[in-house]
């Protein structure tokens, strides 16, 4: 067998590349790999690989990271994991690091590390996405967005309310081959049942009464592009059985129209309920659902991810504030926010610091400031109301409002999104 110089090997390979020996050390950097540190493979030789890749004075695993090296070196196992490194510019960034088990000519063992960064394309990374997050949950979910993003399979999300399915359904189409096409977004709980159809599909002028001109539906929007379906538990049933129709032939008809017309549509759904559940308790199709999950992808809850909450309050804050000087958490606050569970996850912890934002008086917020529900202040509810009572209060507020959703919504300190899942649960304010 040919001798190859292990150094032109390695070079080959697009993807950066490392060998490093049981002390830590490189024995070995492609171009690549030297070029995303600011360096060059001779310079990289001979240094501890924590040093380069994370800019530390010890090993990860000791600051808690998985690490490949010790798998190999304690257990014999070649392993994948998520990190983050650090470029020679200190821009983290998000990597997925394959594990080769190597045998030297010297018979000794080495660990050759692949590198695959997850944002390889800078336009649609998760900074540009705004997606906040280095928690290993975090991680996860992004590798696994990404790599579904690639097929063209049906994609399923499901997580908690605010925990950003919305923002990851985003991420999928932006990573997808489909990126340069439509985006467009149907909450299937905010549509009455009776517009539902036209809604996704159009109609032709004078369908029905009050509707007025062409209109294209969201599917023909959504052509070429990814239609994302959320809060798709809420889709009555009947329309279960027509939009199975449209995604088992493609082939659909605007209401009131003779043509028939095909879109080519990428799904996108999110669920914060066990869509089988709901099956099970006949408010969905079981062959619905096969259809949109094509692969499910479960976001972590905020409490699972709590390291992730000073990054994510600090870029909250500074949305929060536009141009203006944004402010900050002192120790205290910022404590008490990582030890809250965050029902309503990251959307909570937007409007808890909305709130603070306002009470805070020399731009530094305390813990004093944080309405955090787990600790009321006087006056607000403890729990949800019971469902009787919740109901009689809807129905009286949209009376007093005249049927103004908006208004009633501010009126209960709910997002009308919310106040549309209850008005559907009670069966109030159809039409
Ligand atoms: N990782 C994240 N980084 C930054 N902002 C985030 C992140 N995740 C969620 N958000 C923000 O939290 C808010 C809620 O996100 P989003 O609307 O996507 O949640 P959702 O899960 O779709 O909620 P719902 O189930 O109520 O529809 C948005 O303002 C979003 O920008």
């Amino acid at each position: 067998m040919p001798r190859i110089e292990l150094q032109e090997l390695i070079d080959a390979n697009d993807q950066p590349f490392v060998v490093i020996d049981r002390d830590y050390r490189i024995v070995a950097a492609n171009r690549r790999y030297a070029e995303a540190y600011g360096t060059s493979p001779e310079a990289i030789v001979g240094q501890h690989c924590y040093a380069i890749s994370h800019h530390a004075a010890r090993p990860c695993h000791e600051n808690g990271e998985q690490c490949p090296h010790r798998a190999l070196f304690e257990r014999g196992e070649a392993v994948e994991v998520l990190h983050t490194h650090y470029h020679a510019d200190n821009q983290p960034e998000r990597t997925r690091i394959r594990g080769h088990a190597l045998r030297g000519t010297n018979g000794e063992r080495y660990l050759g590390e692949q590198l695959y960064p997850l944002e390889a394309d800078p336009g649609s990374d998760c900074d540009a996405m705004q997606m906040v997050g280095q928690s290993p949950a975090f991680l996860t979910c992004v590798d696994h967005l990404a790599r579904v993003a690639e097929s063209e399979a049906s994609i399923l999300l499901y997580g908690e309310s605010g925990v950003g399915k919305e923002l990851a359904a985003r991420f999928i189409h932006a990573r997808s081959a489909r990126a340069g096409g439509a985006f467009i977004v149907i909450n299937c709980a905010a549509v009455p049942e009776t517009l539902f159809e036209s809604e996704l599909f159009g109609h032709e002028q004078g369908a029905f009464s009050g509707s007025r001109g062409l209109k294209k539906g969201l599917f023909e929007l959504a052509d070429a592009g990814t239609l994302f379906l959320d809060e798709v538990a809420e889709i009555p049933l009947g329309l279960q059985a027509k939009l199975l129709r449209v995604l088992e032939t493609g082939e659909f008809r605007r209401v009131g129209g003779t043509q028939t017309l095909s879109a080519d549509v990428r799904l996108v759904s999110a669920t914060n309920r066990r869509l089988l559940d709901e099956v099970d308790e006949k408010r969905f199709r079981l062959d619905l659902y096969y259809r949109l999950a094509g692969i499910d992808v479960s976001l972590p809850a905020l409490r699972e991810r709590r390291e992730d909450i000073p990054a994510l309050a600090a870029f909250l804050l500074k949305r929060l504030a536009g141009a203006r000087p944004a402010c900050r958490l002192d120790a205290a606050a910022l404590a008490a926010l990582q030890a809250y569970d965050f029902p309503g996850n990251v959307r909570e912890l937007r409007n808890v610091l909305q709130r603070a934002v306002l009470t805070c008086r020399d731009g530094i917020i305390r813990s004093g400031d944080l309405r955090l529900s787990a600790a009321p202040v006087a006056g607000a509810p403890l729990a949800p109301p019971p469902a009787e009572v919740e109901r009689e209060r809807i129905r009286a507020l949209l009376d007093l409002h005249r049927g103004h959703r908006s208004r009633v919504a501010s009126a209960l300190g709910i997002t009308e999104r919310t106040l549309y899942r209850k008005l559907k649960r009670y069966g109030l304010g159809q039409g």
